[in-house]
């Protein structure tokens, strides 16, 4: 029996009064209903609901089998895409990985190297990629749901041509896997023409609510990830956090919590970890609440921090700064590993109290020590702590973070599923782009730039 996923709110009870908590038990129940009775807004993207129940064996069994090939004939798995389509992924090798090669921990099987690709505009960052691909065998995964987004796109064409130049056109096709779109999109078009392996984004799961999709499953298995573990958790996730009774279910209490702290004009949620393998679930995390609930002019601003570093850049702010924010932190209760503090009789460093304990037990203490100090600064401290990192518990986190951003979606009084404010900066994009059909809105934004660059000269007294 696996232990479980603890969320423990007990050192921000000095922040909750009974009487909003019991406001909130109400609210909570109606949310749960918009989300499960789909009356909510934006109830056409909730599959990701059963997907740790529904992705069927024969699916399963296409993804395991693609996920042994690419082990099988490449150096390196090359993942393109960008926000939903790779954070998940990304976040799972790191977190179950080790630190400095591509090995699983603990004797597990190694897997390809595998690197992510068209999530960036830099130049530099694609060269060194392609440098490092000397002589490599190499596989393509190309994830976009929409597929017309412009950074992954770019990226494809670049790394297909040199797939063809590498493999030659028949081979190159056996190496590249699209996860896209069943019928819509040029990524399905493309995929279709090519004859690639191809995977499902299902029509009712957006971007951000992918990762127990072949989005973030076939890399994963790619890495040696055992899936169905992690789909486990995330399954026994689902059932654990059904109950609409805010007493009986932690997920629903952490959407509660931080929807009272945001009320009380807190408005940043700063998601804190101890081990740097969580640094990009603190992405994949930021994603998911900053595009659900940062929209008509409300919303917490969602930000990850990675302790004890960040407690020697930004803790001065967190303990004595303004007072508009709360920590989430993260926490695993038992590491598989432990280092010991070496004994040193000299004691120049005065650590010499410490000798022979656990870098653990630092760990534990260093923790309990910044949650007391920061509630003591009135910052108040949410903990959301998994037993061990395996790809159970991380299904189960996941499980729990989406659909706690779900319900505290609805609780904030938003379309939890929808992204309209990312479409403003690509359609001005697009324009200085020159991208036909928008010519009227590149002169418009030229006149502006135009307009500023005049502004700064007249200022700085240039002629
Ligand atoms: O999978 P796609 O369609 O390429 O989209 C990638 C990402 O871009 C966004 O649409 C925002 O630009 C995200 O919501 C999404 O995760």
């Amino acid at each position: 029996m696996n232990q479980a996923l603890r969320f423990d709110y007990s050192h921000a009870c000095e922040f909750i009064a009974q009487h909003d908590w019991d406001q909130l038990a109400a609210e909570v129940c109606r949310a749960h209903t918009q989300l499960h009775l789909g009356t909510g807004p934006g109830s056409e993207f909730r599959g990701w609901l059963d997907l740790p129940i529904q992705l069927c064996q024969p699916e399963r069994e296409r993804i395991r089998q693609a996920a042994d090939k690419i082990r099988a004939d490449s150096d390196v798995l090359i993942v393109i895409g960008i926000g939903g389509s790779y954070l998940g992924a990304k976040a799972a090798l790191e977190m179950l990985g080790h630190h400095f090669n591509n090995r699983l921990p603990a004797g597990r099987r190694s897997g390809p190297e595998i690197y992510f690709v068209g999530n960036n505009v830099s130049s530099v960052y694609l060269v060194h990629l392609l440098e490092l691909l000397e002589g490599k065998n190499v596989s393509l995964n190309v994830v976009s749901k929409s597929g017309t987004t412009m950074e992954p796109a770019i990226a494809f064409r670049l790394f297909r041509d040199w797939m063809v130049k590498k493999y030659g056109q028949e081979q190159a096709r056996t190496r590249i896997y699209a996860t896209t779109d069943r019928k819509k999109g040029a990524l399905r078009q493309l995929a279709d023409r090519e004859g690639y392996a191809s995977f499902v984004i299902p029509d009712d799961v957006g971007g951000r609510y992918s990762i127990l999709t072949p989005v973030g499953l076939l890399p994963m298995a790619a890495g040696g990830i055992d899936i169905d573990e992690l789909l486990q958790g995330a399954a026994c996730a689902r059932e654990r956090f059904a109950s609409p009774d805010l007493d009986q279910n932690p997920c629903y209490q952490y959407a509660a919590v931080r929807n009272l702290f945001y009320r009380q004009g807190k408005l940043i949620e700063i998601l804190v970890s101890y081990e740097p393998r969580f640094r990009f679930f603190g992405e994949w995390w930021k994603q998911l609440f900053a595009e659900s609930e940062g929209k008509g002019g409300k919303g917490l601003f969602p930000v990850a921090a990675e302790y004890s570093a960040d407690l020697h850049s930004i803790g001065q702010y967190l303990q004595d700064g303004q007072r508009h924010l709360f920590e989430t932190v993260l926490s695993v209760q038992k590491s598989e590993v432990d280092v010991t503090i070496a004994d040193d009789p000299d004691n120049l460093d005065g650590l010499q109290y410490l000798a022979g304990k656990g870098m653990e037990y630092v760990r534990a203490r260093v923790l309990r020590g910044a949650i007391l100090a920061h509630t003591d600064g009135g910052v108040p401290n949410l903990l959301v702590e998994i037993p061990r990192m395996t790809a159970y518990h991380f299904g189960e986190l996941i499980y729990f973070f989406e659909k706690a951003c779900a319900i505290s979606g609805y609780l904030l009084g938003v379309n939890p599923f929808d992204q309209p404010g990312v479409e403003a900066y690509k359609t001005n994009m697009f324009a200085l782009l020159g991208r036909p059909g928008f010519e009227k809105r590149k002169a418009e934004l030229e006149a502006r730039i135009d307009g500023n660059d005049k502004n700064l000269s007249d200022r700085s007294g240039d002629s």
